[in-house]
């Protein structure tokens, strides 16, 4: 007897399965890490143990249903885990597409192992297999963290491709090609090559799946470090750190522009409807402001009211037109605050990024200044200067 024969490996792959649901027990339960996509792993983990080892198993069933069960298993596990990915990734379930799919597979493959049809069954479950861990294989692609590599996502969307092409294979084999099929299974267990393959594929899931989750708390980690949590706009760490970048390129020959932003008499939505309608205020400015950003423009707020927008290779000309169109949204758009619509209006001070100024003080401090310009002369318009032209010395 070899020392590792199929049913020794498949019992070392159930065991590392066991472990892994005690990990998402662990992570989901006890650290509410995922909670949600935790339970699904941790069920998907749990349901794949009698697919992949259970010596008693086949006196509970009809022997004609032995591998048919055995699939079954490994089916209701693959459906569990690609919910979980999707969960981890922050994707929305689609549900129909899931249970049509796994109506099909196992009411298809019954009804082929009923009439004598097996090899044809356990293709069709193991196309289903396929299916499943491909659309897994494709959320980790599409969810990915924003800040994530590309190479870091290739190589955890990587296990589950290679189970999707496993699947595959074996399927297409059962179906077209019976002569290789020692290859995928033996009687009616796995042969050692797939035994050996599942094993190595199950192991690189586990550790690709708490991968995904590791991203996930570097990318929520990030966000709370970089991000104002009323307004989801950059704080001022964040935006700091944007201003020193554009700075450096501004002494390359770069045109940037950075416009300072504070909210007209703020304090009387606080004082007449309450703090909360305050707070509502700060984030209707904030979604009427983005509607007329670019992709590339950045909005930051620098405490309170006061925000902070930097408008990347723009010149000033283009950046008063873009902040006249935001004060004119702004006037348009009043906040609605418990069926009343309560105006807002708010002042711009606008200035080209100054050469010989790396951290960006120089502009900002102007920048301010034509802020309370705006205000002096009577709030809700955009103040803007160019920078006095360089003389070079003699
Ligand atoms: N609701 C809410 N209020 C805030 C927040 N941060 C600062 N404030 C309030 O914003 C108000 C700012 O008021 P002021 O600095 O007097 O400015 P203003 O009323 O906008 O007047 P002008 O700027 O001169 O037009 C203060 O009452 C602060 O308490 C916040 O996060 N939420």
């Amino acid at each position: 007897m070899p020392p590792f024969d199929a049913n020794t490996l498949m019992l070392v792959t159930a065991v590392f399965n066991g472990f892994m649901a005690l990990v998402w027990l662990v992570l989901g339960r006890l650290f509410r890490i995922a909670p949600q996509a935790s339970l699904l792993l941790l069920a998907a983990n749990l349901v794949s143990i009698p697919g992949l080892y259970c010596p008693g198993c086949s006196r509970l069933w009809p022997a004609a249903l032995g591998p048919w069960m055995n699939e079954l298993a490994l089916v209701i596990s693959m459906a569990l885990l690609a919910l979980g990915v999707r969960k981890l990734m922050r994707l929305r379930f689609r549900f129909a597409a899931l249970t049509l799919l796994l109506a099909a597979a196992l009411l298809g493959s019954l009804l082929l192992s009923s009439q004598g049809h097996a090899e044809a069954s356990l293709a069709l479950l193991s196309l289903s297999m396929s299916a499943l861990t491909l659309s897994a294989c494709r959320d980790v692609l599409v969810g990915r963290a924003t800040g994530q590599p590309l190479g870091v996502t290739l190589l955890l969307s990587m296990p589950f491709a290679l189970w999707s092409l496993m699947m595959l294979a074996q399927a297409l084999t059962l179906l077209c090609l019976p002569q290789w099929r020692d290859w995928f299974l033996h009687e009616d267990i796995p042969s050692v090559p797939l035994a050996w393959a599942d094993l190595f594929i199950e192991l690189c899931i586990g550790i690709s799946l708490v991968g995904l989750v590791v991203a996930r708390l570097i990318d929520r980690i990030t966000h709370m470090v970089l991000r104002d949590s009323l307004t989801d706009t950059l704080n001022r760490r964040a935006l700091r750190g944007e201003l020193r970048r554009l700075q450096a390129q501004v002494a390359r020959g770069q045109h940037h522009c950075l416009a300072m932003i504070d909210v007209d008499h703020f304090k009387r939505f606080n004082d007449q409807h309450g703090h909360a309608c305050g707070d509502a205020a700060l984030r209707h400015l904030v979604q009427v402001l983005r509607t007329k950003m670019r992709a590339l423009d950045l909005l930051g707020r620098v405490g309170g009211e006061e925000f902070c927008l930097l408008l990347p290779h723009t010149t000033l000309a283009d950046a008063q037109k873009v902040a006249e169109r935001m004060a004119q949204a702004l006037r348009s758009e009043p906040l609605q605050w418990q069926g009343q619509a309560l105006r807002m209006t708010a002042s711009f001070g606008l200035m080209p990024c100054l050469q010989d100024d790396p951290l960006g003080d120089k502009t900002l401090a102007m920048a301010d200044g034509l802020l309370y310009r705006a205000k002096a002369l009577g709030r809700d318009r955009v103040c803007a200067e160019a920078p006095e032209p360089q003389v070079a010395p003699r």
